[in-house]
């Protein structure tokens, strides 16, 4: 009797697979119903309850935050604590970064059954993504990239997408696009920028690469760059041909960006956060938009900005958002501006940006450190004409004053760079000890253990308790036991919660604050990619 070997059964299951599966316009028009407005993966911050409520706010599709495959496929706590949906949540492409086929394969197909596609990120340019070897570090490899896109062309249930950022060349580019096309990809997102591109360096994306790639492949592009408002939507489609338009800052720090409306700062953060009490959300996520979504006003109100900053509790953060209520409410009652008036239909200045009040949601303009430093080093230099009609003392007064705050800011500068220094070591010698574990997981900064992804110090159960007792002796007893505390009620007050190991000791100061380095996270566990990825 003939039998199947299970390479010809893998293969016919694979075919199988291949031929059931939308490809190309017929999956963009019947399962992401010819979406326009598409959210982008965005690490920490496309999450299911903001997917849910960008999705009340006009767009039509969003992405998942990039999920690293390997720690997916390996990892359920990793999995529960970076995906989740719902059925309202659709349609919806979960994005990975890999460097594997197998691997990747292994943890699309983890998702497969809760999504509408698999997106392999390409374009990631962060310093994590180079030493993982992941997102736009790829780009030379093209052999290696085919090889991802077509073991999920060829046996995932659902099509396979890919992102990428552009190359200096337009016929490269082009080239690219075309290979990815054949290597199974059934829709593209380009970001119009380059690599290199990023922080400081970000500028502005090439619409004309898009339109060239949209031109040469027959499937579905997705434009991304240099979307601030709704009318840049129509004007990104109209330079480049693309199917659709993807927005990552302009929805963060306006989530109704795709409405045609810049609503209320606080109605968006209220909405927001009823939407974390039905789908609980991790708190360092719900800082992050709060904190974007109050960007435009929330330097005028310090007291309101350190206590989000210390948030960690869903009363923390309502209780903060209603606080800003209370105080801007009142200045918008006030005002003759008119929060329905559609965004397209406010001027624009000469640079092309609409004048708005605080407290409405805008997209926010960066004015760098370095700019800021420089200013403050040419006022010194040369007096501007206002200054003619100061005393000699008044100048001198202000020059130093000036001096001052250039110091602070290149102090402020500095100390950053120092704590991003030391985050990076102690991040090396966690990888160097989780090579020593075999791998078996993240270990604990302190000692051999496991730790738990979530804690934010990446310490085991055991160090992280001992770390907060210390702490708490060190700061506030002076050799009194905690116990002894306790009794003198200085304990009692607040409450300090690791993310991941619970209460564990109450202290008199935020665990953050007693943690000077508490937003360091594993480098593997939570892959930060900041504004322009
Ligand atoms: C907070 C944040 C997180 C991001 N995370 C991801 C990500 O997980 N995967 C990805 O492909 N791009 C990521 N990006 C990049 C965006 O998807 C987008 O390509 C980039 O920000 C340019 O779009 P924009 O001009 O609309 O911001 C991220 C961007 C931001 C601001």
């Amino acid at each position: 009797m003939a039998t199947t070997s299970p390479a010809a059964a893998a293969a016919a299951t694979a075919a199988v697979t291949t031929t059931r599966k939308l490809t190309g316009y017929d999956f963009y028009r019947r399962v992401l119903k010819s979406a326009k407005h598409i959210v982008a993966p965005m690490v920490d911050q496309s999450e299911h309850t903001w997917r849910l409520l960008s999705a009340r706010y006009g767009s039509h599709m969003a992405y998942t935050p990039m999920l690293h495959a390997r720690l997916f496929s390996e990892n359920a706590e990793y999995r529960s604590e970076f995906f989740s949906t719902s059925e309202e949540d659709r349609p919806l492409i979960a994005q990975f970064c890999a460097n594997d086929p197998e691997t990747l394969l292994r943890a699309a197909k983890l998702i497969e059954d809760q999504c509408d596609a698999v997106d392999i990120n390409l374009g990631c340019p962060q310093g994590i993504a180079k030493r993982g070897h992941y997102g736009s570090f790829l780009m030379e490899e093209w052999d290696l990239i085919y090889k991802l896109v077509n073991v999920l062309h060829e046996n995932l249930a659902v099509p396979v997408t890919c992102k990428i950022r552009v190359y200096p060349e337009v016929e490269k580019t082009v080239e690219y696009a075309k290979m990815l096309e054949k290597a199974g990809c059934q829709l593209l997102t380009v970001h119009g920028r380059l690599r290199e591109q990023k922080g400081h360096n970000t500028g502005m994306a090439d619409w004309s690469k898009i339109k060239a790639v949209k031109e040469a492949v027959s499937i579905p592009v997705f434009a991304n760059g240099n979307i601030l408002y709704y009318e840049d939507i129509q004007k990104c489609i109209d330079a480049t041909g693309v199917d659709g338009v993807m927005s990552a800052e302009g929805n963060l720090y306006n989530p109704a960006i795709f409405g045609n409306i810049h609503p209320p700062v606080w109605q968006m953060a209220e909405e927001y956060l009823a939407l974390c009490r039905q789908y609980p959300t991790p708190p360092s996520m719900v800082r992050g938009h709060l904190f974007k979504i109050f960007r435009s006003c929330i330097n005028d109100y310090p007291d309101q900005r350190d206590q989000l900053a210390k948030a960690v509790k869903m009363d923390q953060f309502e209780s903060v958002t209603a606080q800003l209520r209370a105080v801007l409410e009142p200045i918008a009652q006030a005002s003759s501006w008119d929060v329905t008036v559609p965004s397209s239909e406010i001027p624009n200045d000469a640079n092309g940006y609409k004048k708005l009040p605080s407290w409405v949601c805008q997209p926010y303009m960066r004015d760098p450190m370095e700019v800021a430093a420089k200013q403050a080093q040419d006022a010194v230099a040369e007096p501007r004409e206002d200054d003619a009609v100061l005393t000699p003392e008044e100048r001198e007064a202000k020059l130093a004053e000036e001096a001052q705050r250039r110091e602070e800011l290149v102090k402020a500068r500095q100390e950053r760079k120092l704590a991003k220094r030391k985050r990076k070591e102690v991040q090396k010698e966690r990888e160097a000890v989780t090579k020593k574990t075999s791998g078996r997981g993240v270990s604990c900064t302190k000692c051999f253990n496991i730790s738990s992804i979530k804690c934010a110090q990446g310490l085991c159960k055991n160090c992280c308790s001992e770390t907060l007792k210390q702490n708490a002796i060190g700061l506030h007893a002076r050799g009194i036991t905690i116990d002894a505390m306790k009794d003198q009620a200085v304990v009692e007050d607040l409450q300090v919660e690791c993310p991941a190991h619970g209460k564990g000791w109450k202290l008199m100061v935020p665990y953050s604050a007693a943690q000077p380095d508490a937003t360091a996270m594993p480098a593997e566990a939570a892959p930060a990619e900041p504004a322009q990825a």
